[in-house]
């Protein structure tokens, strides 16, 4: 394996980017924010990425003067870290971001090529939140801060991100479909065989059931309980509002925006060999990405998958032909389906491949929903094609018994989210995120999902409606819109005391502040969950609160 002398290196990075930088001041500070490595050995073939297993530990030894092996720092992880460089400034370092600066450095180093990938921390540009609590701090650009302060946001929450725990959840049916042992919530064999692989105890998630915290830094996919589809991350806040819907056998369950997946899987393992769950997105490559997730946990058996747009989307689910024996019917009839293979005929590929050119959304929502994966019991196989795709306009008692609407937003409560911009550059946020246009347009989106959501709802069903945004004009106030539209103002959007009602696992709610996750904190409700009435309008409007990285919080009742 090669080495370099890292410390040197940096120096090296720090004076070249000063020196690129004629006519600017001299900052106080420098950020890295993301320090990358690739090797290169000019006698193999091309550039030879690290694989996981060989990098060691985290850069503790990073520090200037001692000369350290580039294998040893993995691409996720962080430390920040002040240095006293050599002129004097302090540099803070840590690992992750792009601009590849060390092309001559490449060069000029021979044989052992090492791409170091580091970025000034536009700090003309950024400034500091910091959490006083937990004495914390992060760079946030100037344009970030003037949404969280638009929207009445704390900007300190996102000073936590490295502090907050991440989340495992254990898969139940799919392990019961590949035989082996169940985990059950107590297994302790089980999980002190992941412990010990993770090297990190698993803290149970007491009010959401299969959940269990590691301590951020852990990396679960390089462990075997991972790649035997075990065990999948997942946030207890998406938890939270899978949980919240309260799903039953037999149940059928639709995901309106169900890409990449998480709350998906997870739907479809509680749904165990029981009722049926649709999926639906609009972006083809990242609903593919669910048809993998559900393969690799065994989980499609019930599931069908449609690349379509949620604020139109009508087909129902296929409630009579769930037993449908797979392979029975279908076999020799190309208008009927068979049973599904990712094998597809000439014609089917090239069909795909053509939608797949269709960089334009709008023409994904005028065209049909495309049918990209289905399980065998989801009721698709012996289907006719055109009894699938018939649209059905008024879904009174045929509708689905649970509709999750976990809408497109803004993604701002999402602080591992917003912390990747540091790599994509801030100025991707500001134009995917900030420009006002597109959040205009993305609230009339969540309203339009919400209201087809309902629409396709069974009377006295459930629907939940989550974002992981905590502005109150992607919640409160879309809830509020979506209400008065269906003449409902009249109803009560703070009765959090009737949470208590849910069988869900999260209870004793009028007790406790519940955020939702760290990830998505906000000490306030931000999703919703609505019932609907034998009369076909909502009765009842509960407030989805918030679940907390860290445990609940008790709180006054007078602060929820
Ligand atoms: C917050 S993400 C959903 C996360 C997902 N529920 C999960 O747990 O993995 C929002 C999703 O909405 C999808 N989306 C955006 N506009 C849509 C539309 N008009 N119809 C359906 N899905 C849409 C996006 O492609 C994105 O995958």
């Amino acid at each position: 394996m090669l080495t370099v002398d890292t410390s040197s290196l940096i120096l090296w990075c720090v004076q070249r980017e000063l020196q690129s930088r004629p006519g600017s001041a001299r900052p106080a500070c420098i950020s890295f924010d993301r320090f990358e490595s690739t090797l290169t050995d000019r006698r193999m073939a091309g550039p030879k990425a690290i694989p996981a297993h060989q990098i060691k530990k985290p850069t503790a030894e990073l520090g200037l003067g001692r000369p350290t092996s580039f294998a040893r720092l993995p691409r996720s992880a962080t430390i920040r870290r002040h240095f006293p460089l050599q002129f004097g400034l302090e540099a803070e370092l840590s690992i992750g971001s792009r601009v590849q600066i060390l092309e001559s450095f490449e060069r000029a180093r021979g044989a052992s090529v090492i791409f170091m990938y580091c970025r000034m921390g536009s700090i003309e540009t950024t400034s500091s939140v910091h959490n006083q609590e937990k004495g914390l701090s992060l760079s946030l650009p100037r344009s970030f801060l003037h949404f969280l302060e638009e929207n009445g946001l704390d900007p300190s929450i996102y000073a936590m991100i490295e502090t907050i725990p991440r989340y495992i959840r254990f898969i139940y049916y799919g392990l019961h479909m590949f035989h082996i042992k169940r985990v059950k919530p107590g297994c302790e064999s089980q999980l002190v065989e992941i412990e010990n692989e993770l090297k990190c105890r698993l803290e149970k998630v007491s009010w959401l059931s299969s959940f269990y915290a590691i301590p951020s830094q852990i990396q679960i996919a390089g462990s075997k309980a991972y790649q035997q589809g075990k065990i999948y991350g997942m946030d207890a806040a998406s938890g939270a509002s899978v949980s919240a819907l309260n799903v039953s056998p037999a149940d059928h369950v639709l995901d309106l925006c169900c890409a990449p997946g998480a709350k998906l899987c997870m739907l479809a393992d509680l749904l165990g060999n029981t009722g049926s769950l649709t999926g639906v997105d609009i972006a083809r490559a990242r609903l593919a990405a669910c048809r993998t997730m559900l393969q690799k946990y065994s989980l499609g058996d019930r599931c069908r998958l449609f690349v379509a747009d949620g604020t139109s989307f009508s087909l129902l689910p296929v409630r009579s032909c769930m037993e449908t024996k797979p392979c029975l019917s279908g076999k020799n009839d190309p208008d009927i389906f068979a049973e599904w293979t990712a094998k597809r005929s000439w014609r089917d590929r090239k069909k795909a491949a053509k939608a797949g050119n269709i960089a334009d959304l709008d023409q994904i929502k005028s065209t049909s929903p495309e049918l990209i994966f289905y399980g065998r019991y989801s009721g698709v196989v012996g289907l006719c094609k055109n009894e699938l795709f018939r649209a059905v306009d008024e879904p009174s008692f045929s509708g689905y018994d649970r509709v999750l609407v976990d809408a497109e937003c803004t993604h701002d409560g999402s602080l591992k989210h917003i912390q990747k911009f540091e790599d994509w550059g801030w100025e991707t946020l500001e134009r995917r995120v900030l420009d006002a246009k597109r959040t205009d347009s993305l609230l009339h989106l969540q309203l339009q999902l919400l209201t087809n959501g309902f629409r396709l709802l069974r009377v006295g069903g459930t629907l939940v409606y989550s974002t992981c945004s905590l502005t109150v004009a992607q919640n409160e106030d879309v809830v509020k819109q979506f209400l008065s539209r269906n003449s409902l103002s009249g109803t009560s959007v703070a009765s959090y005391n009737m949470w208590k009602l849910q069988p869900s696992g999260l209870v004793e709610v009028e007790e406790f502040r519940i955020h939702y996750a760290l990830t998505r904190k906000h000490p306030k409700l931000v999703g919703y969950l609505l019932r609907s009435s034998q009369d076909w309008q909502v009765d009842q409007v509960l407030p989805l609160y918030r679940i907390p990285r860290w445990g609940l919080e008790l709180l006054p009742q007078s602060d929820l």
